[in-house]
């Protein structure tokens, strides 16, 4: 049915089931799908030749924006809670306030910077930051077929909206939910603006944009792409959830994580830094054959 189904990359707890999924929401068509999906280290590489990509976050620790002093305290808080992220032995319980603790730490820190907004341009053009290969047939063909695209991220909202509107992939049928900045008058950062989203609280963040859900409540089959176990609960604000097809990147500690993302996920993708599966995924979805 689908080629890239049987890439090295590819792993499945149920290659069966899956397929019923695909089947069931081929048959329902195009416009009953819509596409929920992770920012950083989903739609953005995980590595490339070797090195690590930036975060959203990374984006700017990394950036002139912030003071060497500043740098040093961010990355001792990256090196103190991402091991804590993504360790299998924790529960989300014991995980959730210090990943609220981290979060909260990192912001602040940043909005001591004083960072100006018309600079992230300049930061995120000066990154490393790069999205998954053949990213611009996912987004296009999303557009094409007008299947709206939700981009749901702990990072930072307006760094990604950046990093996608130089890519010019920043299309009309994509809505984010994410953290943002709250500039002042001077344009200087001088908070982040709402409720937090962090890795492990993204349900919270669906039942809170109950609109979004409501306008496309006749799209009943999902494809989630995540790649974190947090971002599972992405589509919990769906109405009337049909079928849903979670596609997980496994970036990170493989074989610790595996299974558990087997578990979790309907189709695992190992060390994959390209679209190639979802895009394939995507294109029998919107066939007519
Ligand atoms: N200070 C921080 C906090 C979080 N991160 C990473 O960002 C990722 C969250 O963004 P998603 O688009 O994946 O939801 C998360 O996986 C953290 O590891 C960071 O780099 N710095
Ligand atoms: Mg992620």
């Amino acid at each position: 049915m689908i080629p890239e189904l049987s890439n090295p990359s590819v792993c499945m707890r149920d290659p069966q089931g899956v397929e019923d999924i695909i089947k069931a929401m081929h048959k329902a068509g195009p416009n009953t799908i819509q596409v929920i999906s992770d920012f950083d280290m989903t739609l953005t590489r995980f590595a490339y030749n070797g090195k690590r990509c930036p975060t959203s976050h990374n984006i700017l620790d990394n950036s002139k924006l912030i003071s060497d002093d500043c740098k040093h305290q961010l990355k001792d808080l990256l090196d103190e809670y991402y091991p804590i992220e993504i360790d299998s032995n924790r529960t989300v319980e014991e995980k959730l306030p210090l990943m609220v603790e981290w979060w909260t730490k990192a912001h602040t820190l940043l909005v001591q910077q004083r960072i100006r907004k018309d600079l992230l341009q300049v930061v995120v053009k000066e990154s490393d930051a790069m999205l998954r290969g053949n990213y611009q047939l996912f987004f296009d063909h999303l557009q094409e077929h007008h299947i709206p695209l939700l981009i749901f991220s702990a990072g930072i909202g307006d760094v990604l909206e950046e990093v996608l509107r130089q890519a010019e992939v920043f299309l009309p049928n994509i809505k984010v939910f994410s953290n943002y900045m709250d500039f002042d008058e001077a344009g200087v950062l001088k908070a982040f603006k709402g409720e937090l989203i962090h890795t492990y609280n993204k349900r919270e963040g669906a039942l809170l944009n109950a609109g979004h859900f409501e306008e496309i409540k006749f799209r009943h089959n999902i494809l989630l792409l995540g790649d974190s176990l947090g971002d599972l609960t992405m589509a919990d604000g769906v109405h009337n959830l049909e079928n849903i097809l979670r596609i997980g990147f496994l970036n990170d500690k493989v074989e610790e994580r595996k299974p558990s993302y087997l578990k979790a996920y309907d189709i695992v993708l190992v060390e994959d830094e390209t679209m190639d599966v979802p895009n394939a995924i995507l294109r029998y979805l919107t066939s007519t054959k």
